[in-house]
C-alpha cells in the first residue's frame, strides 16, 4: 500500500477533556476512508488535524510524507468543513473564482476547474446568484465544489451530503468513486449516513476519542454479526460493545 496519511499515536485535549486518545492509523492512496461514530466522538477534531488546522498535543500526522501542519499541503488537500465558509455577498462563481485564485492554476485550468466543480454539484445554472440567496443545500454543494477546485490529491469531507437530496447525493458518490478509481484520489469522509459508510473501502468507528474498530464494511458487519450497517453503528455507540 502506498501510504498517503499516517497518524501516529495522536492525542488531543481541549482544557481538561481528552477528545482523542492515542489514535494510530494509516490511509493508503486511492482509498475512500469513512469515519463514523456518535456525535462528539472526535471525528471533526481528527480530520481538522489531518488538514493541518490544528495540532496534536502528542503524536504526529504525516500527509504525503510531510509533517502536518504544513502550508505546502494546502494545494494537495481539499477540505469541506461541516459549516460553510462562504462569502455571502458574492455570487457562487465569484466564490469559486476567489478560492481557485489561492492555488497554482493557470487561467485555462481555473476556468475548467470552475466549470467542472459547478457542474458536479449541479450549480451551473445558479452560479450568477448571490450566495445569500442560496438554500442550505446549495451552500453545501458550493462548499463541496470549493473543496475540489484545485484538483487536490486528497479530499477531506466532513459530512458532505447533509442537506443534499438523494439524487444528487447519488451522483456525488458516483463521482467520488470515479475520482478514487481513475485518479487515485484519497478521500476521507465523516458521515452519519450508513449507506454512505458502506460505499467506503474502509471504515473507522470512533467513540469517546478512540477508534474502537476499523476494517472494510463487510469486516465490520462480520465483527458484529449483522447484515445491517445501521446496526454496526448502533453497536459502535453502545458503551458495552
Ligand atoms: N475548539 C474546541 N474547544 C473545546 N472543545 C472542543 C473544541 N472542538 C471540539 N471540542 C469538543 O471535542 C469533542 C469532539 O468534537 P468533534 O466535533 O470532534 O466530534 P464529532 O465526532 O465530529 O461530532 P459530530 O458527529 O457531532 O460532528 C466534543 O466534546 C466537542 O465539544
Amino acid at each position: 500500500m502506498n501510504e498517503t496519511i499516517a497518524i501516529e499515536n495522536v492525542t488531543k485535549s481541549f482544557g481538561k477533556k481528552t477528545v482523542l486518545k492515542d489514535i494510530q492509523m494509516s490511509i493508503g492512496e486511492g482509498t475512500i476512508y469513512g469515519f463514523i461514530g456518535p456525535s462528539g466522538a472526535g471525528k471533526t477534531t481528527l480530520v481538522k488535524m489531518i488538514v493541518g488546522m490544528d495540532r496534536p498535543d502528542q503524536g504526529a500526522i504525516d500527509v504525503l510524507g510531510k509533517r502536518m501542519p504544513n502550508l505546502e499541503m494546502l494545494q494537495e488537500i481539499g477540505y469541506m468543513a461541516q459549516s460553510d465558509a462562504l462569502y455571502m455577498e458574492l455570487t457562487g462563481k465569484e466564490n469559486l473564482t476567489f478560492f481557485a485564485s489561492l492555488y497554482k492554476l493557470s487561467k485555462k485550468e481555473m476556468k475548467e476547474r470552475i466549470s467542472y466543480a459547478a457542474s458536479l454539484v449541479n450549480l451551473t445554472e445558479d452560479l450568477n446568484k448571490k450566495v445569500s440567496a442560496y438554500s442550505g443545500g446549495m451552500k453545501r454543494r458550493l462548499s463541496l465544489a470549493i473543496a475540489l477546485i484545485q484538483n487536490p490529491r486528497i479530499l477531506i469531507l466532513d459530512e458532505p451530503t447533509v442537506g443534499i437530496d438523494p439524487e444528487l447525493r447519488f451522483s456525488i458518490w458516483n463521482e467520488l468513486l470515479r475520482l478514487k478509481r481513475e485518479e487515485r484520489k484519497t478521500i476521507i469522509v465523516t458521515t452519519h449516513v450508513m449507506d454512505e459508510a458502506e460505499r467506503c473501502d474502509f471504515v473507522a468507528m470512533v467513540r469517546d476519542g478512540s477508534i474502537i474498530a476499523h476494517g472494510t464494511p463487510q469486516e465490520l458487519k462480520d465483527l458484529y454479526q449483522t447484515n445491517s450497517f445501521d446496526e454496526v453503528f448502533l453497536y459502535a455507540g453502545r458503551k458495552d460493545s
